[in-house]
């Protein structure tokens, strides 16, 4: 063990993306291979009884960087010192839940765990939100933490972006390491809209290596349903995709991007391709020293700036909504 360990909250611990999480995260995956782990996990009282089942096989791997496994309904208590903040658990809709009484049902978890945030995280917080509505839990959290600088706050696209990587690869029959700069915009719903026009294959732009009608019909209906197919075929929404998508944004976050290429991830928009400032949107972003950086200087097209409008119109109502209840 060469470095001090890193302090990770998991929320939503007994859940099954934070079942396929934890362990992944307790192996070293998530920040690296010689950094040790200090894990806490946050679920609310009826549940904790089967997070400590979890913490029990997480001590029975007997992972050589797992430091310590804490368990807690205490928001204040599980964020305290923490470096890596993951929310995961969040309240999914049931039955004749409307659009605005999920926001409502989150903003009760969001807020608080921003305050908790605000209060105790490590000076180098990071946090990713994975529990849906997750670019808009992000603004509320982030919005009740005004200590910690906004751009700390993130929402995960990078499943969608891992999605959309294989549909094309399988298009094209090639390896997903050969294609470079993806991107998704907007919203992590079915607004999305994941642009194959900057993306590259063998040093050529994607979207002219496919049909227009693949591109349009196909493949951006596919990426931004997916979530909705699995759930479909499975009987359950994507868990260890999404759980590898944590990893993977959390790694390229404090690892950095390769030379070449970017990565997708939902951050607070200054302004950049007209994305109202203050949103949690997704963008092409790199990743270098540390932090996320949106890619400037972008040509976009009649075709992609409607999708990308479409998506964001989405962001900013959900923003009204929310404020509109109080929460922001
Ligand atoms: N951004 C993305 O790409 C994806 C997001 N998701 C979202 O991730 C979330 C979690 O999914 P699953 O693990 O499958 O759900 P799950 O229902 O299996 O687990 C959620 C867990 O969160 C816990 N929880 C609820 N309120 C909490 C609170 N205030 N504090 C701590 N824990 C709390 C619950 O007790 C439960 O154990 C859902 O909102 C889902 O829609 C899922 C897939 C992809
Ligand atoms: O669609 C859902 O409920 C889960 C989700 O966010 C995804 O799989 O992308």
């Amino acid at each position: 063990m060469t470095q001090a360990p890193v302090t990770v909250t998991v929320t939503g611990a007994a859940g099954q993306i934070g079942y396929a999480l934890l362990f992944r995260i307790a192996s070293g995956q998530l920040i690296g291979p010689d950094t040790p782990v200090k894990l806490r996990l946050l679920e609310i009282p009826q549940a904790v009884k089967a997070a400590e089942g979890t913490a029990m096989e997480l001590d029975d791997c007997a992972f050589p960087l797992l430091h310590s496994v804490e368990v807690t309904d205490d928001a204040r208590k599980a964020f305290d010192g923490t470096n890596v903040a993951l929310l995961v658990g969040a309240r999914p809709r049931t039955k004749g839940m409307e659009r605005g009484d999920l926001l409502e049902a989150n903003g009760g978890i969001f807020k608080p765990q921003g305050e908790a945030i605000n209060a105790g995280a490590a000076d180098d917080i990071r946090v990713l939100v994975v529990g849906n509505p997750a670019n808009t839990n992000a603004l509320i959290a982030q919005a009740h933490a005004p200590d910690v600088p906004a751009e700390r706050f993130t929402a995960m696209t990078r499943l969608d972006h891992n999605r959309a990587l294989t549909q094309l690869a399988q298009k094209l029959g090639v390896s997903v390491t050969d294609i470079k700069k993806l991107t998704i915009w907007g919203n992590h719903s079915a607004t999305q809209y994941p642009d194959l026009f900057h993306a590259e294959v063998g040093g050529k732009i994607a979207a002219e290596q496919v049909e227009q009608s693949w591109l349009a019909d196909e493949f951006i209906p596919t990426v931004a349903k997916r979530g909705a197919a699995i759930i479909e075929a499975r009987g359950a929404s994507s868990a260890a995709s999404a759980a590898n998508a944590a990893i993977d944004h959390v790694h390229t976050w404090v690892n950095g991007t390769p030379e070449g290429d970017w990565t997708s991830a939902g951050v607070v928009s200054d302004g950049s391709y007209g994305v109202p400032e203050g949103l949690i949107s997704s963008f092409p972003v790199v990743a270098r020293d540390g932090r996320f950086e949106i890619v400037q200087g972008l040509d976009i097209d009649e075709f992609s700036r409607a999708r990308i409008d479409a998506s964001v119109a989405e962001l900013s109502e959900e923003r009204e909504a929310v404020r509109g209840l109080g929460l922001l």
